[in-house]
């Protein structure tokens, strides 16, 4: 059996490979970095370290690699495999979907009977799969695509496993968290296919899907904003301080409460689900960057994402979204210059005003109630942090409007 990974990065030799290649999979990855596909051409196996107490290591075999610019390899390598998957980025999906167009026509030139291909966008995010098809199709003729979806689906899935950003000397060592699921939705497969070992196939997506986004996402991103705020640099130390742990889980009690009227999840269990998740924040085995875990903040904070999805969803069920409010105002705080989404926000910020940006980018009308609220947040937020955690004075003040200021004092 053969699967062609897009993105040898953190997920992708961290979860996806390990998963595929103990499946009985050949897997080739498909790269940008040269270094890291002349390694793995060369060794066809790299290590994973668990971070535990003993560092448990295992070897993933049977792997291989392509460069993303060998379009033509690449495009043959997926005419011949049963699976795709990525870990690129949501927002990378655009860039790769050219290349997997290019395979699935060749594929469906080959003479015999084409066989089904799953192509699975293992990324953060609802709809990821579905979303890369859209920008795959765009790269096909009518005709083309319509003999594609008769044997290519593109299913939605959930993957969970903390893979921080790595440094080791050898370039393809990845550290990975004990915890890993990853689940897919049977509604979404076509023809016969093998089941993937370790991935658990379900009914319905939605349940798991939503309560790993609006839980480990939500909680992690949040422990990371308010983190950031403080002047902490890792979400171990973010997690170690008492307050923040508070905040997150009062984070987590808002979205629990909207994910069990919505799912049926079992109270108890789920708080369970959430002390599990905040464990694995924590998690001291490793080191999880700030800036890694509150990365890409316009993503996060748009309007199908982990922080205000669930916060209109709860305000419309008339559920406390207090806390959720603070993380939404944590984020907009959000400054790191090496963050393109970052640096854009607060120019927007800055060029547009905080109130058009919680229009604009989170998409809540000025009128909705939590519009105002977030807004109020945000300037508390500034006022209580202005000389905290090397933010500027000038930056701040530059974002608050005159009449936030006198209404802030
Ligand atoms: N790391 C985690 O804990 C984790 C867990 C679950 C899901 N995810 C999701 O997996 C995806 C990847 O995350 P990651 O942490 O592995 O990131 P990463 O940066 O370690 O890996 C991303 C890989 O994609 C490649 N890439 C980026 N932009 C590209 C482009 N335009 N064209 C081609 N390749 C490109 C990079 O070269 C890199 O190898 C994200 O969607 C993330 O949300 C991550
Ligand atoms: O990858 P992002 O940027 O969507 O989110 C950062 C982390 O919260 C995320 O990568 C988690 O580590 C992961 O989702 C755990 O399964």
């Amino acid at each position: 059996m053969k699967a062609v990974h897009f993105g040898a990065g953190n997920i992708g030799r961290g979860f996806i490979g390990p998963v595929l290649s103990r499946s009985g999979y050949n897997v080739c990855f498909v790269g940008r970095n040269k270094r890291k596909i002349a390694e793995l051409q060369k060794r066809g196996q790299y290590p994973v370290t668990l971070a535990n107490e003993n560092r448990d290591k295992f070897i993933v075999d049977n792997v291989t690699a392509i460069n993303l610019n060998d379009t033509e390899k690449v495009a043959e390598a997926i005419a011949d495999a049963e699976l795709v998957t990525t870990a690129v980025g949501v927002s990378a999906l655009k860039d790769i979907a050219g290349t997997i167009a290019r395979g699935i026509e060749l594929r469906l030139s080959q003479s015999g009977t084409p066989q089904p291909l799953h192509i699975i966008a293992c990324e953060n995010g609802i709809g990821g799969s579905q979303r890369l098809r859209k920008s795959v199709y765009r790269h096909l003729r009518p005709d083309v695509i319509k003999r594609a979806d008769r044997i290519v689906a593109f299913p939605n899935t959930m993957v969970d496993r903390i893979v921080p950003v790595q440094k080791h000397a050898d370039p393809l060592a990845v550290m990975v968290e004990p915890f890993s699921e990853w689940i897919v939705p049977r509604s979404g497969m076509i023809g016969d296919y093998n089941e993937i070992e370790g991935v658990r196939y379900v009914d319905s997506l939605d349940p798991y899907l939503e309560r790993k986004l609006f839980t480990v996402n939500t909680g992690h991103c949040s422990a990371a904003y308010f983190g950031y705020l403080e002047g902490y640099t890792s979400l171990q130390e973010a997690m170690s301080d008492p307050v923040i742990r508070s905040r997150v889980y009062g984070v987590l009690q808002e979205t629990g409460a909207m994910l069990v009227h919505l799912y049926g999840f079992d109270p108890a269990q789920h708080e369970k689900y959430i002390k599990k998740m905040m464990e694995r924040f924590a998690n001291r085995n490793f080191k999880d960057k700030v800036s890694r875990v509150a990365r890409s903040p316009l993503r996060k904070l748009s309007p199908n994402e982990r922080l205000v999805r669930p916060a209109l969803k709860a305000h419309e069920l008339g559920f406390e979204t207090s806390h959720l409010v603070s993380a939404i105002a944590s984020a907009l705080l959000y400054e790191n210059n090496d963050d393109p989404e970052a640096v854009s926000l607060q120019m927007a910020i800055r060029s547009s005003g905080i109130e058009k940006v919680v229009s604009d980018e989170l998409g809540i009308p000025a009128e909705h109630p939590l519009h105002s609220r977030i807004v109020e947040e945000y300037f508390n937020t500034c006022v209580k942090y202005q000389h905290k955690a090397g933010l500027g004075f000038e930056t701040l003040t530059d974002s608050l409007s005159p009449s936030a200021i006198s209404d802030n004092p």
